[in-house]
């Protein structure tokens, strides 16, 4: 039986297929390339280029595979660019989702494990954010992940199709071994964007927004390492696989940082000086994000080996290193 990983050439995706095949399991892949990297794929994977809204593509997947659960990557996640062509969020991902359980429900196929995020629960009430916090997003990437949470809600009452919402707080870093790592064209998030500006790649580091109800005035995230966050991902298949009911979980550190703080890690880290300015706050951006992760831990077992944003950083160093052009640089993952 096959676990099957959509958009598992992506960079969370690419780690936990890369984490699936070190654990012993026989894994199939879906991407069709549009964010996604071929070179990302452990070649012990099989890998099959398409796109998850095309139905006669997934139905031939599902026909040549015997797959006992879905692990489901494939979305588009940049909140700014959601901002500016939502109606691109909602067919991607909440569309996708859509087609992705009419092919689950006709093969049979009955355990789904998705990537939620922080993002849906929009401006938070209360930090930390419980898993029970009211989902009211900012911004339409968070509305369409709020909308798949609710279309497999219903799925599973109606096709006994269970799932587990894995609800991210913000990813950073990458294999230790420098092979896999983050990859995004245009890149937005701000852990490469730093260290793209410590390789001398670009000029400076633009803080969007230095007015928040924070310390020091800048957004407060809170980074999980892309492999903790891939383990999850496996401890959440296995708990559908012993028969339990959907749910969802928050997966952070429970701590927050500045974007000032992330800032001076990285520049400790790299040893570099990283220029960086002040900046306008960006659309659609929360003041501070922090999830409380004990339901993860406590139901799902989930134990991060990461609990230092430097370590993180350092991660992402030295994938950065390895392959300043990102995968343009190598050829395949082994
Ligand atoms: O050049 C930059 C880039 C980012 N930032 C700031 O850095 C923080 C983090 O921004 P990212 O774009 O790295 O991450 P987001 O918090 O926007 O988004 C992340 O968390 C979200 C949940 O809120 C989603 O899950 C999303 O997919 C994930 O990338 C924000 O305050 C952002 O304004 C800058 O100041 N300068």
């Amino acid at each position: 039986m096959a676990v099957l990983v959509l958009g598992g050439a992506g960079y969370i995706g690419s780690h936990a297929v890369d984490r699936l095949i070190q654990k012993g399991y026989d894994v199939a892949v879906v991407d069709n390339l549009v964010t996604g990297h071929r070179a990302a794929v452990n070649n012990k994977a099989r890998f099959y280029e398409g796109d998850i809204r095309d139905a006669a593509f997934l139905n031939s997947v599902f026909e040549q595979e015997k797959v006992e659960g879905v692990i489901h990557f494939a979305a588009f996640s940049i909140v700014p660019e959601s901002m500016k062509d939502p109606l691109k969020y909602f067919d991607n991902n909440t569309a996708g989702m859509v087609k992705l359980l009419e092919a689950m429900a006709r093969y049979n196929v009955k355990k789904i494990v998705f990537s939620s995020t922080a993002a849906t629960y929009g401006e938070p009430k209360e930090v930390p954010i419980r898993e029970t916090a009211p989902q009211v997003p900012t911004n339409p990437y968070g509305e369409s992940k709020l909308a798949m949470e609710k279309i497999m809600h219903w799925s599973d009452i109606a096709y006994g199709i269970k799932f587990v919402a894995l609800r991210y707080f913000n990813v950073a870093g990458a294999k230790p071994d420098g092979s896999i790592g983050e990859d995004h064209h245009p890149e937005t998030h701000l852990v490469p964007i730093i260290l793209q500006v410590a390789a001398g790649e670009r000029e400076q580091l633009q803080i969007f927004g230095n007015d928040y109800p924070t310390p020091d005035g800048t957004n407060v995230r809170d980074y999980v390492h892309v492999i903790d966050l891939a383990d999850a991902h496996i401890l959440a298949l296995e708990y559908l696989k012993q028969g339990h009911e959907s749910n969802a979980f928050n997966l952070g550190s429970s701590t927050g940082f500045s974007n000032k703080q992330i800032l001076d890690a990285a520049r400790s880290v790299t040893e570099r000086p990283i220029p960086a300015v002040n900046a306008p706050r960006r659309a659609g951006d929360p003041s501070t994000l922090i999830a409380a992760s004990d339901k993860a831990r406590s139901i799902l077992g989930w134990k991060p080996q990461y609990d230092d944003v430097k370590e993180i950083i350092k991660t992402a160093w030295n994938w950065k290193k390895n392959a300043p052009a990102g995968y343009d640089d190598r050829g395949g993952n082994e």
